[in-house]
């Protein structure tokens, strides 16, 4: 077992380079979900915080020591924080499982990523230097244009709790990259690595107020973040009632949104797969991974009828190899859910889908051999018809249902019953098949033979009610630039629209 006595640091407000009280000196528990006790606290911003945090921000903004900076001198800091996220990489890994309920496996890997996604955009930031300003050939003698790529400004940053860090870094990164100057407001329910990053900030000497990292409720911190006049972006990961509530606020100001929210991905699996083996486990990782707490995890089997027996006793025998612990416990594959309420809720899921007349064919309640914690067994259900909940809504925690099918036609329409658009997976060795699938998923990701493989320059985002607008990538830097064109009139010659004076 990793060392669980890595003591919680109590941290206040991260603002304008220095750890800063919030204004009404309100705190929130912090609970480890494996033990269901209190471990720490965080401080809780308020609105008069985020007016002091956006004063700082557009002070970065204003100074040359952030405002004026070059892609180039951004992305050593950039590289800086993801050394640093390195040399700490175990405490972190360690105090993100203590907070989230992720095994230390995840957490660590998280931390990688983490790294990596700095790095990324470190990269992107040197090239920005060179794509700043593009000519643009108008073909005319008497103008000549260009075009600039600037920082958008002031961006509001407000993440979720199932990648604390992670959700977070995807934002932090390309708007720094970007040049912006950035407030971070992670979930209040997982917080600590994100602190932890304001440390890292200060401890490579980031130029003051070009990130600050406001702790606290939703609606108390984050609503006012949203709605504030001299906040230029909002971008956002979380569920879709959040945003849509975000998106209410911030058209009030037409204030730009990219919303990444919820799914219900399918994975589709053909009879002609040569390994069942291979096809289970990426089955079972498409969903119990993270304890089934990924927006794109694939939470809707859709498997060809004629395997469907065979695949199914693939599938119980792989989930109840799956070690269910205490996160920090080596090989531990199932970790608690993240809270007391996302425990009920998903507890509630799986009885509403029996009293709607599923079967439960694993799982569905708490690990015996676990009394303490928000633990749910990985749970798969069938019998499932397609106006059932379990079938329609995104459930966030370790549960699969299943629908058969016998035709491709089928299977593409299942696979599009739903009110989401994040991710799908299609399981098959024929190829052609699979481009017919790539064309018919009406979703923003696309996994041919695998579930939930994720890198830095692919585009992450969803349509329908997935949301819209793209993490990572070059998109995820075009989220933070104000695209400028810049026309010049070249000519000697007069404009002669109106008639000149000097002809009266
Ligand atoms: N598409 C993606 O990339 C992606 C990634 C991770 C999670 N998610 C989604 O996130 C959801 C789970 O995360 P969650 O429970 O933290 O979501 P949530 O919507 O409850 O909270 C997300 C963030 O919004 C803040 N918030 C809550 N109310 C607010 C308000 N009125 N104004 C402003 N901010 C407010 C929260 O404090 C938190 O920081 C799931 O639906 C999941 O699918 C999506
Ligand atoms: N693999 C990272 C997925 C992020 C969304 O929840
Ligand atoms: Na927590």
């Amino acid at each position: 077992m990793a060392n669980r006595n890595v003591p919680i640091p109590r941290r206040q407000l991260y603002i304008g380079g220095e750890w800063r009280e919030p204004v009404k000196k309100n705190r929130i528990p912090i609970i480890n979900p494996a033990t269901e006790e209190i471990i720490g606290d965080i401080p809780a911003a308020t609105a008069e915080d985020v007016d002091i945090a956006v004063e700082a921000a557009r002070k970065a903004i204003g100074r040359d020591d952030w405002g004026s900076t070059t892609g180039a001198q951004r992305a050593k800091y950039l590289r800086a924080i993801a050394a640093k996220v390195l040399e700490k990489k175990s405490v972190l890994a360690t105090l993100e499982s203590l907070d989230s309920g992720k095994t230390l496996y995840e957490s660590a890997a998280d931390m990688d990523d983490v790294a990596g996604c700095f790095e990324y955009y470190a990269g992107l930031a040197e090239a920005l230097d060179s794509r700043r300003k593009t000519p643009v050939n108008l073909n005319s003698d008497s103008y000549k244009s260009y075009v600039l790529r600037e920082p958008l400004g002031v961006v509001g940053l407000i993440t979720p709790w199932n990648y604390p860090l992670l959700m977070a870094i995807w934002k932090v990164a390309p708007a720094l990259a970007a040049g912006c100057a950035a407030i971070l407001k992670p979930s209040e329910l997982a917080s600590i690595t994100c602190l932890e990053l304001g440390e890292i900030c200060r401890e490579i000497g980031l130029p003051s107020g070009a990130l600050n990292i406001l702790t606290g409720l939703g609606p108390e911190a984050g609503g006012p973040l949203a709605s504030h006049p001299h906040v230029d972006k909002i971008s956002f990961t979380g569920s879709g009632p959040t945003g849509s509530k975000i998106m209410t606020a911030a058209a009030q100001l037409v204030k730009p949104v990219s919303l990444e929210l919820g799914g219900k991905s399918p994975i589709v699996v053909f009879d002609d797969i040569d390994n069942l083996d291979i096809a289970a486990e990426w089955t079972l990782f498409g969903i119990f991974a993270n304890t089934g707490q990924v927006c794109s995890a694939t939470s809707r089997l859709i498997v060809q009828e004629n395997i469907a027996s065979a695949f199914m006793d693939r599938l119980l025998k792989w989930t109840k190899n799956i070690k269910i612990s205490d996160p920090l416990e080596e090989d531990c594959k199932l970790g608690p859910v993240v809270s007391a309420g996302q425990y009920e809720k998903v507890l509630k899921f799986i009885s509403n889908a029996k009293s709607e007349g599923a079967t439960i064919l694993c799982g569905g309640e708490r690990p015996q051999h676990l009394k303490k914690g928000y633990y749910v067994q990985p749970t798969i259900i069938t019998d499932v018809n397609t106006s059932m909940e379990i079938w329609k809504e995104e459930v966030f925690g370790p549960v699969l249902c299943v629908k058969t099918f016998k035709t491709e036609e089928e299977a593409i329409e299942l696979a599009n019953d739903t009110k989401y658009g994040l991710g799908a997976a299609v399981m098959s060795k024929d190829v052609k098949r699979c481009e017919r699938f790539t064309k018919a998923f009406q979703t923003g990701i696309i996994w041919i033979n695998c579930s939930q493989p994720t890198f830095n320059q692919l585009p992450w985002g969803g349509k329908k009610r997935s949301g819209f607008g793209r993490d990572l990538g070059e998109w995820g830097l075009e989220n933070f630039l104000n695209i400028k064109q810049v026309t010049e009139y070249t000519s000697a010659e007069p404009l002669a629209f109106y008639k000149s004076p000097s002809k009266n």
